[in-house]
């Protein structure tokens, strides 16, 4: 019987940096967090323990570190890890490939009397802004994304004409609350997009598209979304879903003698519908090794 390794990459997880710039007394702050995982010439470390090609995790770690400051900052998410991955397979020849991957929490100036503060922030409720970029010898991907943007609308949603079985007690509606938590990822054609300008840009497009959409079904708001943000994007391939179906349940007030025409509502948490899709453009450049290492997605 033969064994074999088989596919590896390996390196620190979650590296958390908060760089502030105070090249004026108006301070700017990026707080992310970092997973660089390197590929490469690794076979004599998993089966004879030879370290001689493991550039150790905490050496990862540390380039993440000096380069925040080499670079005079973090900027686009996107160009961060795309240094930080050119530089592991340029320095280093036994390393042939790099997936690095970036969430970026927000955080805005807290408004005061005398206006927004130099150097005090509060964290906006905001999503987080992700990226992966992975690296692949001279071939090269970057899927971004965001999570946790909730949205929820009060009506202008629909759920009917589903098969009705023997098991089937959902009564059908023709008004009720709309609500998801969007975790999407895209994937760039190319490396060399303005990656705040399209952030903002598809952000934008997907809250547009949820808030005008009238839903028959969040599939189908889903596919709306993903569809403004290719026929407005021509830097994007592809985009893929993942949504809850946060569910919110009309509670009977007929014991007390009330009726409850939409108004009063049970938040469920769980279980939740679980809606993911990908949209893809039809001329789009293959996806390459692009998802690889990127879970929840279809
Ligand atoms: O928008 C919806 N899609 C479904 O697939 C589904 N299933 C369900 O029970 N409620 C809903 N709502």
């Amino acid at each position: 019987m033969g064994i074999r390794l088989g596919d590896n990459q390996y390196g620190k997880a979650e590296v958390r940096l908060v760089h502030v710039a105070r090249d004026t007394a108006v301070h700017r702050i990026k707080d992310v967090s970092v997973t660089s995982q390197l590929r490469g010439d690794l076979e004599a470390v998993h089966t004879a323990g030879d370290n001689s090609h493991c550039l150790a995790t905490d050496t990862q770690k540390n380039t993440v570190y000096a380069f925040a400051k080499e670079n005079g900052g973090i900027g686009a998410i996107e160009d961060f890890a795309l240094l930080l991955a050119r530089h592991f397979v340029g320095a280093h020849d036994y390393i042939h490939g790099a997936r690095q991957e970036i969430h970026e929490y927000a955080w805005e100036r807290i408004a005061t009397s005398d206006g927004p503060h130099d150097h005090s922030f509060v964290r906006s409720g905001a999503e987080t802004r992700t990226t992966v970029v992975t690296k692949d010898g001279d071939r090269e991907w970057v899927v971004s994304g965001l999570e946790g943007l909730t949205v929820l609308k009060s009506t202008g949603s629909e759920f009917h004409g589903y098969p009705k079985t023997a098991y089937t007690t959902l009564p059908e509606t023709a008004d009720r609350i709309l609500a998801t938590d969007v975790k999407a990822r895209w994937r760039y054609i190319g490396t060399g997009a303005d990656w705040d300008a399209s952030y903002a840009a598809v952000k934008a497009l997907m809250l547009e598209a949820f808030a005008t959409t009238h839903s028959l079904a969040l599939q189908q708001t889903l596919y709306r979304m993903g569809t403004a943000v290719l026929e407005a994007r021509p830097e994007i391939a592809e985009i893929r879903f993942s949504m809850p179906n946060k569910h919110h349940f009309l509670v009977d007030l007929s014991p007390f003698g009330l009726d409850n025409p939409n108004e009063v509502f049970f938040a469920a948490d769980r279980p939740y519908g679980k809606i993911e899709a990908a949209v893809e453009r039809d001329d789009a450049p293959p996806a390459g090794r692009a998802w690889e290492s990127v879970p929840g997605f279809v």
